[in-house]
């Protein structure tokens, strides 16, 4: 890297989409004309060594992945995401091609979902390389899709299969991405590599205009079905038999499987509450649009907190799943 400004422009997107970009890149702040929609902000950072390693993730992969990440975060919102942000701290040992390839991975998933690159900032480091991507989104006024929706009574769903991606990431870190797979293996590292945020289903939630409390998956289900417990003040329980897993983590062993699927992460499906009474229309929708919302668990009154059951047993379900800051 020889000079920042110049590598700025060379990030910098020729044209834009989204028709209320006043200014994009190139000012002190991106300018955006104001709706009548409530407006979302969330912020995602990936970082060499804690979220990837060069053997788990191409460059390409990186940039998607950060992005993604932070769509998804729009996704359990119920929003529209619109506009990026990207902050990059750059190490030495990275190439400008790498550096282009990052954005090419967030520039191809920016493209599905008609967003605009509007800023960010450049910075060098003798520490790792750290990706921090910020999204703007937008949602109907009025709607709230929060972690303290959830009531007693209340149905949880999950919007597709959870625990291909912690599959995926045991498989990388054993024999890195210019590994050999079988096809199995391939699709679970696919998953960990290039996870799709589940916009569609957050979109058809928010416009149900029922009260849904929801969240996406980025630590592990039992540490998001965690979170809106605490946040509602509910008991949850998950039903073991009916959590949705892909066809290639049935090959594993099932001890292995459980702990991929709700101790694992990074799936960005969503999960959330609603209503039993109001949950069928939604379904509905939602299999109209290609997206699978299973029924896995019931929210009741009690302790807050997640127990799975077995059929026949009961277990405390702790809050387990990836924390930066725990051993
Ligand atoms: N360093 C920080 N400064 C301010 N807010 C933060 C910081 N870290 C996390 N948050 C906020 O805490 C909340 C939970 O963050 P996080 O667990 O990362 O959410 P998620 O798993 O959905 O990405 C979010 O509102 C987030 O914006
Ligand atoms: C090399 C490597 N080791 C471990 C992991 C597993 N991992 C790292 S961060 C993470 C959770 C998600 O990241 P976080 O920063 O907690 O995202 P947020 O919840 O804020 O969206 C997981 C499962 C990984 N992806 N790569
Ligand atoms: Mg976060
Ligand atoms: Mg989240
Ligand atoms: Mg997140």
């Amino acid at each position: 890297m020889k000079d920042e400004f110049e590598w700025i422009k060379t990030i910098s997107p020729a044209s834009h989409k989204q028709s209320s970009l006043i200014q994009g890149i190139g000012d002190d702040a991106a300018l955006i004309k104001g709706s009548a929609l409530d407006q979302i902000v969330c912020l995602d950072t990936m970082v060499e060594g804690v979220h990837f390693t060069q053997s788990t993730l191409t460059p390409f992969q990186v940039g998607h992945k950060a992005l993604a990440a932070n769509i998804s975060d729009i996704a359990a919102m119920g929003g529209i995401p619109l506009f990026y942000l990207v902050s990059i701290s750059i190490p030495p040992s990275w190439e400008e091609g790498e550096l282009s390839q990052i954005y090419k991975g967030m520039a191809a998933l920016a493209e599905e979902y008609d967003m605009d690159l509007i800023g960010g900032d450049t910075v060098s480091t003798k520490g790792p390389l750290v990706l921090s991507v910020t999204v703007l989104g937008q949602v109907e006024q009025g709607r709230k899709l929060l972690r303290s929706n959830a009531e007693p009574d209340d149905v949880v769903f999950v919007s597709g299969p959870v625990g291909d991606s912690a599959g995926g990431l045991s498989l990388l870190l054993e024999r890195s991405h210019q590994g050999e797979f079988s096809t199995v293996e391939a699709l679970l590292v696919k998953e960990h590599q290039l996870p799709l945020p589940h916009v569609g289903a957050g979109r058809i939630l928010a416009k149900s205009n029922r009260r849904v409390a929801l969240n996406d998956i980025s630590d592990g289900m039992a540490s998001e079905a965690n979170e809106i417990a605490e946040a509602s003040s509910v008991s949850i329980t998950l039903f073991h038999d009916k959590l949705p897993k892909s066809a290639a983590i049935q090959h594993y062993p099932s001890k292995m499987q459980d702990e991929w699927m709700l101790f694992g992460g990074e799936d960005y499906k969503l999960i959330g509450t609603m209503s039993p009474d109001a949950f069928p229309e939604v379904q509905a929708a939602c299999e109209k649009a290609g997206i699978c919302l299973t029924v896995i668990g019931r929210v009741t009154k009690g302790t807050p907190g997640v127990l799975l059951d077995r059929g026949t047993s009961i277990e405390k379900l702790s809050k387990a799943g990836y924390n930066h800051f725990s051993d």
